[in-house]
């Protein structure tokens, strides 16, 4: 595993070392004073603090040239990484198993809802987002879904997905297989209109920044089937970002990723922590994500219980 340590600058305890992995399943550093959302203040691998996520961006991408430094980096970093699990789970190979039941358990809940009649009448179609060596597919959505086409941009990652799936090397059938593999980042793709059911994107996000995050978004609405429905799977900062030097990502929090949310006009559908995680890598959660807003339950109460008094909830 390529972690790497660092020692504290005035984020940490005096005398505390941190180690902190890179953009998979990481370590995860101690708690910083309380902020939140892009507002808030972040920190960098090397200890160095940012009043707020602007701050960090200007510094990172804020010009043409940097945000092109920025991305060569991220890919740059990932050319050098074994095509294995245990590479693109930055040494953490052994949270596979824990990682897909997880994600398993939550697709089954979000396709009974959302798709009823999956695996009868349906042709079901997802999109497996920096897919890496296609970890995710073989192990989950290849098994739910008729086509998974898989982007990536590193070609020595996608060039195993390829033979991962290939049908000499899988058991599943006919009626499911990998069909389409585009070599390009999240940042230059558009998905043909209308396409997938499902678009799911794990570990990968930390590699856009903000702007290009929206857009791509926006972008992947327009490429979502009627009822289809965006996954994202990711890493959570207690409090505003942790921004990796080493591979060139960030990892937001919670309320961050909510802000954004709201600027790509998603709807949170569900929010599921992952659980069986080991404590001392950060948080992950999974959202589902909707471009149409959750229908509200309407509760009625009678005259008669509106009107006596009750507890503020
Ligand atoms: C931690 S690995 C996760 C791979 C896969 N999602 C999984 O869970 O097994 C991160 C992946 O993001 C890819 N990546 C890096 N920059 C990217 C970008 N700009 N757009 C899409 N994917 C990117 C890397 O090449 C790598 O395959």
């Amino acid at each position: 595993m390529r972690d790497f340590l660092y020692s504290t600058g005035p984020l940490f305890p005096l005398g505390v070392f941190c180690f902190v992995s890179l953009q998979p399943p990481k370590l995860r550093p101690p708690p910083q004073t309380a902020v939140h959302g892009m507002e808030v203040g972040g920190s960098d691998s090397n200890g160095r603090q940012f009043k707020n996520a602007e701050e960090m961006w200007r510094d990172q991408a804020g010009d043409p040239s940097k945000k092109t430094e920025w991305y060569s980096h991220g890919v740059g970093y990932w050319e050098g990484v074994d095509a294995s699990v245990d590479g693109v789970l930055g040494g953490y190979g052994h949270v596979n198993e824990a990682d897909i039941g997880g994600s398993e358990a939550f697709l089954n809940t979000l396709l009974s809802e959302r798709f009823p009649n999956a695996g009868t009448d349906s042709h079901l179609v997802a999109l497996d987002c920096g897919s890496g060596i296609g970890r995710v597919t073989k192990n989950l959505l290849i098994r739910y879904f008729n086509e998974v086409d898989l982007l990536e941009p590193v070609s020595h990652f996608l060039e195993a997905a390829r033979e991962n799936l290939a049908p000499e090397n899988d058991t599943f059938s006919d009626m499911h297989k990998a069909t389409n593999f585009f070599c390009m980042p999240l940042q230059e793709f558009t998905p043909n209109a209308g396409r997938y059911d499902v678009i799911w994107v794990q570990w990968c996000i930390g590699h856009l920044t903000d702007d290009d995050f929206v857009k791509f978004f926006k972008r992947a609405k327009a490429g979502l089937k009627p009822g289809g429905f965006i996954v994202l799977k990711e890493n959570i900062a207690r409090t505003g970002f942790v921004l990796d030097n080493e591979d060139r990502s960030i990892t937001r929090s919670d309320l961050y990723y909510k802000e954004l949310f709201s600027q790509c006009g998603l709807h949170i559908y569900k929010i599921k922590d992952q659980s069986g995680w080991p404590n001392e890598l950060f948080a992950v959660k999974m959202y589902a994500l909707t471009t149409d807003s959750p229908k509200r339950v309407l509760r009625t109460r009678s005259k008669v219980q509106a009107n006596k008094p009750g507890i503020i909830k």
